[in-house]
């Protein structure tokens, strides 16, 4: 490894974007399509990778849900999310909090019970074995209606002592924040954090939306929200996290070439950015490679790292003597 990847890695971090279903691998995707019987539209892990390329976010969600086909018991989301963890954990992630899309499974008669307890099971053993902790965040699927949502929030109820937060994903131009305004406020009134996408394809007007409409804690990507500077001195001055994903922002033609990447300059403008993966089996990386590329492509210091990594901390979700002790553990690496 160079100098900047052992850096990297050995970098304590959280993880605050990341959907569990875009971490399953293409073998992964083959193993349970043999273990459960199901027909996948490819040959080979080579075709599987050969079609991962994507021109808009729609191209990479068709292909995303279709993949998510292949997941049916909680074993398979179990097997799923540990190999997530061992991922992170050997990129220095010591705590996840992780997307899940309920409706991409219940929607094809997989019970709410298979996804989450397969999840959870993974989860316990992340602790335990590998020293990550973590904490779920169901993600509302803003393409289905309002009512779908309502019903996903109302089958979470006998878990919701274990899920942190709620979320906002999928096709974003044309479903709006305010679509989901009374969910999220039923979500907040039963104590759940709150974050959402915004400003990945959408406006700016999305991310004030999410803010005013949804009183979201964390945005999800965010790019956009640099095209209104009064949005961005806003954002700012509530110290905001932007949870940005530079891998993703490549694969999805939200940037044109990492060289070009805003990171550096959210830093600059005063926004909490961290770097997360998104997911990573189909965007070509986990988080220690995010890091890599955009700290390699935009020059970032060592310095900029370890406030990439102390944002993680301070952006997530954790109870708050749990973030002044990572942010503590963190100030050996930024000594220069
Ligand atoms: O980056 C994303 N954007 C919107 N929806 C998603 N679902 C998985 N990844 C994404
Ligand atoms: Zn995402």
């Amino acid at each position: 490894m160079t100098d900047l990847a052992t850096f990297i890695a050995g970098l304590p971090k959280a993880e605050l974007h990341l959907h569990i279903e875009g971490s399953l691998e293409p073998e992964l995707m083959f193993a349970l399509a043999q273990r459960n019987r199901v027909a996948i539209p490819y040959g080979s892990v080579e075709d599987v990778r050969a079609a991962y390329a994507f021109s808009n976010l729609q191209d990479f969600l068709d292909i995303y849900y279709a993949g998510a086909e292949v997941l049916r018991t909680r074993a398979d989301f179990h097997d799923l999310a540990i190999a997530y963890f061992r991922r992170a954990a050997a990129d220095g992630v010591v705590h996840a909090e992780i997307m899940f899309d309920p409706q991409t499974h219940t929607d094809r008669g997989i019970p709410f019970a298979e996804v989450i307890e397969g999840l959870l099971s993974a989860m316990r053993v992340a602790e335990a074995e590998l020293g990550v902790t973590s904490s779920l965040i169901l993600s509302f699927l803003r393409h289905l209606s309002e009512e779908a949502a309502f019903a996903t929030l109302e089958a979470a109820g006998p878990w919701l002592d274990r899920i942190a937060a709620v979320g906002l994903d999928s096709s974003e131009v044309g479903h709006p924040p305010e679509k989901f305004a009374r969910v999220f406020a039923a979500a907040r009134a039963r104590g759940l954090r709150i974050t959402a996408h915004a400003g990945e394809e959408g406006p700016p007007e999305y991310v004030h939306q999410a803010l005013d409409l949804l009183g979201v804690e964390r945005i999800d990507h965010g790019n956009r929200a640099l095209e209104d500077p009064a949005l961005v001195a806003r954002l700012a001055a509530e110290g905001m996290t932007l949870t940005v994903c530079p891998l993703s922002n490549l694969k999805l033609c939200v940037v044109g070439d990492l060289a070009d990447h805003p990171l550096d300059g959210m830093l600059a403008l005063g926004l909490k950015a961290t770097v997360n993966s998104d997911d990573p089996a189909y965007f070509g990386g986990y988080i220690a490679a995010n890091y890599r590329a955009v700290a390699e492509a935009r020059g970032l210091s060592r310095a900029d790292l370890v406030t990439l990594a102390r944002n993680s901390f301070t952006g997530s979700f954790l109870p708050p003597e749990a973030i002044a002790r990572h942010v503590e553990r963190l100030e050996a690496y930024a000594q220069p």
